[in-house]
């Protein structure tokens, strides 16, 4: 399991376009304000056009989902989310590569996930996200596979997780490649 300081620097990240950014709190005696997103940060690709916020109880799995049109980025506000990314994309110099970042709340950060790159949430405690897309909510954008597919390269700390119906029904990793056109 990674830390996400192993995702700050571009050029060396395990999963290459997978970049991270610590996030700074400024408390004082009414409480915090932190900054989570500034279009001069140029986390992800493109800006994004639509945010949402989730809610999640202890031992949900959202995922393992995939998208050919719109990136991610991603803040958890409370709890903690383990970030479960596995590089399906032929071209990429880190194919094949699958790894599980750490986001506390408390050491908040903003990661950008790129297209190509599948990936899970899975939440060990009571949880809230925020997450941006650059394209505007598309269930044809919405592909994925079993949460734990071994070909995943994914080693998830959970045995027998909450999953909404789609991911009860979602196919396997070969099934999602031969969909996306990423079969080798
Ligand atoms: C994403 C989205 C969903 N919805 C509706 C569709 C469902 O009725 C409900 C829950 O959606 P879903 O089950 O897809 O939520 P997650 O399982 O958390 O998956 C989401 O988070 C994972 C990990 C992803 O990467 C997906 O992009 C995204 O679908 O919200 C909307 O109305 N607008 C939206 O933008």
């Amino acid at each position: 399991m990674l830390e996400i300081e192993a995702f700050a620097d571009a050029a060396a990240t395990p999963i290459s376009g997978v970049v991270a950014k610590s996030l700074i709190t400024h408390a004082d005696s009414r409480g915090d304000l932190t900054e989570i997103y500034r279009k001069s940060w140029s986390i992800g690709s493109n800006t994004p056009v639509q945010w949402n916020v989730v809610h999640s109880a202890a031992n949900v799995m959202r995922g393992v989902h995939l998208h050919l049109k719109h990136e991610d980025i991603l803040t958890v506000l409370q709890g903690e989310m383990l970030l479960g990314l596995s590089d399906l994309r032929p071209s990429s110099p880190t194919h094949g590569t699958g790894a599980i970042v750490r986001m506390p709340a408390d050491s908040p950060a903003m990661i950008a996930i790129p297209v190509g790159v599948a990936h899970g949430f899975y939440f060990p405690v009571p949880s809230i996200h925020i997450y941006g897309v650059d394209f505007d909510f598309d269930r044809t954008d919405e592909l994925g596979c079993r949460w734990n597919e071994p070909g995943l390269g994914i080693d998830w700390p959970a045995d027998d997780p909450i999953l909404s119906e789609r991911d009860t029904d979602a196919g396997s990793l070969a099934q999602l490649l031969d969909v996306a056109g990423l079969s080798e």
